[in-house]
């Protein structure tokens, strides 16, 4: 089997007296749509947090590109390649998205432009900045103040400020939320289209967008995966379907 990008190997954490993960394994492909899915308060952002960096598990190893990253703080996963992006605001609005993917690119690059004039500096940051903003295709607002974008496009910049990272791993908590069916179809075709070429952790209420997006997923109950597996096998799972899918009547 292909090395994973990311192996989580029986994490736990605990809340007080209350067991959120306890002991969850999992790993994602390289190139591979992971979704968690599960009940409200199943403990998924939990293990979000624990997988970004901005909660310490209290055993149990995190395993990012073969490297131990547990004990490593959320910017230092970032700059290994591990990329968080929405339900946080990293959309500064009086700002271009031009300016805003910029700020990303050069975020990542830190000094490595430092051999270049100035005004080449700024061309080649803005060079990157306009492909991650074509890639998700926000390109012909390249020059609106991030303000003034819709809630879709908002999210379609916080991807492209994601993307501007180069991450290995994409971290998705929630990109449809508060999205209306118009927004959601066009952001899951954005994040089709980059299927194969990120790897994907992807949590989501929205069954549909997941069942759509996945190649595979693991359904997360009271802080344990009761089943990983591709999406048909997902949904003919009498577990999942009894805890879960059942009651939501997704399947
Ligand atoms: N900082 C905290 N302190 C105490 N309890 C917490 C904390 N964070 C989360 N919890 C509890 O842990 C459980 C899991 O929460 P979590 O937000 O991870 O679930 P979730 O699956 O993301 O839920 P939802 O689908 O509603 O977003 C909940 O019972 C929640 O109340």
């Amino acid at each position: 089997m292909v090395e994973p990008i990311l192996r989580l190997d029986g994490l736990r954490k605990r809340f007080g007296g209350l067991a959120v993960t306890d002991g969850v394994s999992l790993e994602v492909a390289p190139g591979e749509i992971h979704a968690v899915i599960g009940p409200n308060g199943a403990g998924k952002t939990t293990l979000i947090h624990q997988v970004s960096g901005t909660l310490r598990p209290d055993a149990g190893r995190v395993v990012f590109a073969g490297q131990d990253v547990t004990a490593l703080p959320l910017a230092r996963r970032a700059r290994l390649g591990l990329a968080r992006s929405f339900q946080i605001t990293a959309v500064l609005p009086g700002f271009t998205a031009l300016e805003n993917a910029a700020l990303a690119v050069q975020a990542r690059s830190g000094s490595s432009f430092r051999f270049l004039r100035a005004a080449a500096t700024e061309a080649a940051l803005n060079r990157e900045a306009r492909a991650a903003l074509d890639q998700v295709g926000l390109g012909p607002r390249a020059g609106m103040p991030a303000g003034a974008l819709s809630h879709g496009e908002r999210r379609q910049l916080e991807l492209a400020i994601a993307l501007a990272m180069r991450p290995r791993l994409l971290l998705l908590d929630e990109p449809l939320a508060g999205a209306g069916p118009e927004e959601t179809e066009r952001l899951v075709g954005l994040l089709r289209g980059l299927r194969g070429r990120y790897a994907i952790l992807l949590v989501e209420h929205d069954m549909g967008a997941v069942f759509a997006l996945a190649d595979r997923i693991s359904v997360l109950v009271y802080g344990r995966v009761i089943a990983t597996g591709a999406p048909a096998a997902i949904r003919a799972d009498p577990a999942v379907r009894a805890a879960y899918l059942g009651e939501e009547e997704a399947a």
